[in-house]
């Protein structure tokens, strides 16, 4: 999977223009607040995610501008293609001059990872953006996983408009028996794909984090599915029937449930644990563990991405080697030979000793090739 290149009109602070990427490294560097991350941000969308950074459409567009449009060549399954997403406001992408709908249809065609300084919150803040990361993640090697989360999403809702009804229609606890079935059977299958992931993806993580600290730590990541008091191993192949598990638990919390309005346990409770040598990450880690835990999960989403897809996703690291050691700076720039890297970072001296590839200088919107 390879950029050749993007074109970007009225997009945020961008001046209309084109990259003409390398298929090596591609370092864009820059004082702060240039377009860097924007850039980033850019071809990220083409992978059908939300932005990385969580904006709506609308604070896409340059300001005051109403319509804003990308166009990204791009080689995949040995074929170039040109996909094009338009913002007026919403988001609509065409492939190859077919209209596609929402960008979403893109998920599993134009393939990324992205590491970006708003990723720590992936250790640092609460289960919401853990299950982010993972169902991103899913989504990429498994499109179709989006449609279950939408069709858990929607029964969640139904199964907690009818808690509040039930306090006054006690008579509705037969529809809420077939609602608490379908709801535990999609749920039992997300959790079910969540840890085959995170099966996976546990080992690279260890491996590519060990790496990163020089063998000195070890790291553990553990499932922790919503409603569950232990964490499920991640060792063995031996999975609970999450299914029959979810079903029960939803039986068993109704009440409580009915009380506080909404459901306590599934999918949408789920949360990742990470522990260095044996101690949370989240409540122990320094800075420098937390970001080399965040990229050993990036790193390892891109190994699992190119084993399930065949096809090497695009790396877009922003300002990835801020507050790493010079030999976890190594670590990172050795990992990523051989991959198109888009890298962005104030002082292009960092990226030195990274493969030869193309430099771009970002000043106030503008991109030029650096000389
Ligand atoms: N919708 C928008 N329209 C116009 N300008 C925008 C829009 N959104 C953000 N900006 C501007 O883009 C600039 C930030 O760009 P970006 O986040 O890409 O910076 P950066 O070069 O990555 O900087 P840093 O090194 O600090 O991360 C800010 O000046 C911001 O005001």
């Amino acid at each position: 999977m390879k950029v050749d290149s993007l074109s970007f009109h009225h997009f945020r602070n961008l001046c209309d223009g084109e990259l003409q990427a390398s298929d090596g490294v591609n370092v864009i560097w820059g004082d702060n607040a240039q377009g860097k991350t924007n850039l980033l941000e850019a071809i990220w969308l083409f992978t059908g995610s939300r932005s990385f950074r969580g904006a709506k459409d609308a604070e896409l567009l340059s300001f005051s501008k109403k319509d804003a449009a990308l166009t990204l060549s791009f080689t995949a399954q040995n074929r170039e293609q040109i996909a094009k997403i338009t913002i007026s406001p919403n988001k609509q992408v065409s492939l190859n001059g077919v209209s596609m709908g929402t960008v979403s249809a893109m998920a599993g065609v134009f393939c990324a990872v992205v590491f970006a300084p708003c990723h720590l919150s992936l250790i640092q803040d609460g289960p919401a953006e853990r299950r982010r990361f993972l169902d991103a993640a899913i989504c990429q090697v498994k499109p179709s996983y989006h449609g279950l989360l939408t069709e858990y999403n929607r029964t969640l809702l139904q199964r907690n408009t009818l808690l509040k009804d039930m306090a006054y229609h006690s008579e509705l606890s037969s529809t809420m028996e077939i609602w608490e079935e379908h709801l535990s059977r999609i749920g039992g299958r997300i959790q079910e794909i969540r840890r085959r992931y995170l099966y996976r993806l546990s080992p690279a993580v260890k491996e590519v984090y060990e790496g990163l600290a020089g063998g000195n730590e070890q790291l553990t990541l553990s499932y922790l599915p919503g409603g569950h008091n232990e964490p499920v191993s991640l060792e063995g192949k031996e999975a609970p029937v999450f299914k029959d598990l979810l079903l029960q638990n939803l039986r068993l919390r109704r009440r409580e449930d009915m009380l506080a309005g909404s459901t306590s346990v599934g999918p949408h409770r789920d949360d990742l644990l990470f522990s260095i040598n044996g101690f949370s990450a989240r409540t122990y880690g320094s800075q420098g563990q937390q970001r080399s835990v965040v990229l050993a999960c990036k790193l390892s989403e891109a190994s699992l991405l190119r084993e399930v897809t065949g096809e090497q996703p695009v790396a877009l690291l922003d300002d990835v080697l801020s507050e790493l050691d010079p030999r976890r700076q190594d670590f990172v720039l050795n990992h990523i030979k051989g991959w198109q890297v888009f890298i962005t970072c104030c002082d292009p001296k960092q990226t030195e000793r990274l493969a030869a590839g193309r430099s771009f200088e970002m000043k106030n919107g503008v991109l030029r090739p650096a000389e």
